[in-house]
């Protein structure tokens, strides 16, 4: 029998008046890379939590792998590790230990070969025997994640794992997380760097006030946005665009004019002709499609990724 790995069905959350979840429908199945994104806010580790059993939603239900958050707490968090949000640990512990303690935790008492192959992957071999306040920031967060895997779950809930990471840690994570999805277990991800998001998930939800906007794959929902961009190079500074362009010009800078149009009204060799037809010598183009960026601007109003950190 198929089952999904994690279907949510009309999940309401109020904290006093806030209406934090307002209704969520959604099925993540097995195997899947599932993203989830959402600005500041959203929702998104209040339905993480609820995934998790750690909260108790007003209305609706939860099922991980079939098994009720709340009637089968037990047998539903068994199945899933959390990678939180925030690094907490437990300063007098070493690595292998704080690892082994979250295996012991959910009943596993002999980690076999998972625990050298979960050090190997996060690069924590020599770590092995430090005490966890020796550690890093970053390689905190890596023992974070061994620990939330430590059970060997067959779905992985990775909450923002790489914010405030470097960028060398954060593509050794994505690498990582793709190499157990590959192996078969299903991930769900949330986080702010689009990049991330359109890198590793298959399918993504966009989240926002509490309610689903999109469900889609990554493919379906660049596609929706069919606005494209034409930036081209004046051979001239002063010249003026011509009249007919002026409502597609989104900027001017010098001799450099980005215009925005719709693919399915227009085209940019059309739009380079009315240049040409007007006298302007254009001497380099470009072309350019949506990221999913602009789609979650587009759906939301808001901007997703925060600066990039080094
Ligand atoms: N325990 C709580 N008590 C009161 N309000 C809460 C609580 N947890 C979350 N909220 C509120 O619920 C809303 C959703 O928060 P949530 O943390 O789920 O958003 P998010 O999408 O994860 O945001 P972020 O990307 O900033 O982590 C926010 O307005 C938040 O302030």
């Amino acid at each position: 029998m198929s089952q999904a790995a994690i279907s949510i069905q009309g999940i309401r959350k109020s904290f006093g008046r806030l209406q934090a979840l307002k209704g969520i429908d959604l099925e993540v199945q097995k195997g899947e890379f599932f993203g989830l994104l959402g600005p500041n806010g959203a929702g998104k580790s209040t339905l993480i939590s609820t995934i998790a059993g750690l909260v108790v939603p007003d209305g609706g239900r939860v099922e991980v792998l079939g098994h009720d958050t709340v009637r089968d707490f037990r047998q539903a968090r068994r199945s899933i590790g959390v990678v939180p949000q925030e690094v907490v640990y437990d300063p007098f512990f070493t690595v292998e230990e704080v690892i082994r303690n979250q295996a012991g935790y959910f009943g596993v008492r002999n980690m076999g070969g998972w625990l050298d192959e979960l050090l190997n992957a996060l690069e924590l071999d020599d770590k092995r025997d430090a005490n966890m306040r020796q550690l890093s920031g970053g390689m905190k967060r890596r023992v974070l994640i061994a620990q939330a895997l430590a059970h060997r779950p067959s779905i992985a809930i990775l909450d923002e794992p790489t914010a405030g990471v470097d960028v060398e840690l954060r593509h050794s994570l994505w690498e990582f997380a793709q190499r157990l999805n590959d192996e078969g277990m299903t991930v769900v991800l949330t986080t702010h760097y689009l990049e991330e998001a359109e890198e590793l998930c298959d399918r993504i939800a966009i989240i926002h006030h509490g309610e689903v906007q999109a469900l889609d794959t990554k493919d379906a929902l660049l596609a929706r946005d069919t606005t494209r961009s034409l930036c081209v190079t004046l051979a001239d500074a002063g010249a003026e665009v011509p009249e007919i362009l002026a409502p597609f010009v989104a900027e001017r800078e010098g001799r450099q004019v980005r215009l925005r149009f719709d693919k399915e009204e227009h085209n940019p060799v059309e739009l380079l002709n009315r240049f040409q037809d007007a006298g302007i010598a254009v001497t380099d183009l470009q072309t350019g499609s949506p990221s999913l960026e602009d789609v979650f601007r587009r759906l939301t109003g808001e901007q997703l990724s925060p600066e990039d950190v080094t």
